[in-house]
């Protein structure tokens, strides 16, 4: 049996705990002390809830950060010093450039292994593929319903309660979205990473009053020719802002871990 460690017990950790494969179970979970109670009455005794990863009685197979980038702030370096497997969904958190070479740092000292999640969107191995050849240009735009946007700096470019047409109220850079949209533009940071870097990836994040689904397009254009990928995710009914093939991502990580890494 292989064990994870989720960082976060909110809508995707929930999601993901209840779509784990056969063959892996949660053996601790890292949350603020509110919420360690539901745990232990979720899941049972078996299950440590703890404060931080260094509370841990055993070691991990993998850790899951389902949390914030906060959290990633908080918590990556510890466990990759531990030399322990660490998959984020945060990964807005790695356009923070110190953080981010921190964490390589201590991935290539301790044998740990940095893992950024696909999460809400496809094509990630394409246009990593495309960046061996070149890239010229990749741009990307997240379309979400008002909701989605709610509790963002999104309230105060725009009314979310008003509008009546979809509205492009950011573009930027990846690292500009993904800092100023922490739990809205993580995609962003992952297309950046995948692609052609923070400062050149273009984004735009649009509210449409007249969709429930959180579409994400991805266009790149460079050696290889030029492709347009458009997605569209049905939200977590538990959170609108997290779609659901972001939980998906992460349970897809569990079971390569009993299946091994024979289907990417
Ligand atoms: N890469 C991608 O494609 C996607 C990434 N995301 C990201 O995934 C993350 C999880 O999403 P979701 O579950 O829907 O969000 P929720 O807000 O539903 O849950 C997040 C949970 O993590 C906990 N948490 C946050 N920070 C910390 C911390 N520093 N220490 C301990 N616990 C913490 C929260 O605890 P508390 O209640 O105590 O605050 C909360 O229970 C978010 O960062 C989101 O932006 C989401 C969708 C797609
Ligand atoms: O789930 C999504 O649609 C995307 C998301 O929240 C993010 O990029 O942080």
């Amino acid at each position: 049996m292989k064990k994870i460690m989720m960082i976060g017990f909110g809508a995707m950790a929930k999601e993901v705990i209840k779509r784990l494969p056969e063959g892996v179970s949660v053996g601790w979970v890292v949350a603020r002390p509110p919420h360690h109670q539901d745990i232990q009455q979720t899941l049972g005794n078996e299950v440590q809830a703890i404060e931080h990863p260094s509370l841990a009685q055993g070691s991990p197979d993998l850790v899951l950060e389902c949390a914030s980038q906060k959290a990633v702030h908080e918590f990556g370096e510890w466990v990759l010093n531990r030399g322990w497997k660490l998959a984020l969904i945060s990964t807005g958190a790695l356009a923070d450039e110190s953080l981010f070479s921190r964490l390589q740092q201590a991935e290539r000292t301790h044998q740990g292994e940095l893992i950024v999640l696909s999460g809400a969107v496809a094509g990630m191995d394409g246009l990593a593929s495309a960046r061996e050849g070149g890239l010229d240009s990749v741009t990307y735009t997240s379309n979400k319903s008002p909701a989605s946007w709610r509790g963002s700096p999104a309230e105060k470019l725009v009314d979310l309660n008003n509008i009546t047409q979809p509205v492009v109220f950011f573009e930027g850079s990846a690292r500009d979205a993904a800092q100023q949209f922490p739990a809205n533009a993580n995609v962003a940071a992952t297309v950046a990473l995948m692609g052609i870097g923070m400062d050149n990836t273009t984004v735009k994040l649009r509210v449409d009053p007249n969709t429930s689904r959180n579409t994400h397009t991805i266009h790149a254009a460079g050696t290889f020719g030029e492709f347009h990928i458009e997605l569209n995710g049905n939200p977590l009914p538990t959170n609108p802002k997290t779609s659901t093939l972001a939980a998906l991502s992460a349970v897809q990580a569990c079971r390569r871990l009993v299946d091994g890494g024979l289907v990417a």
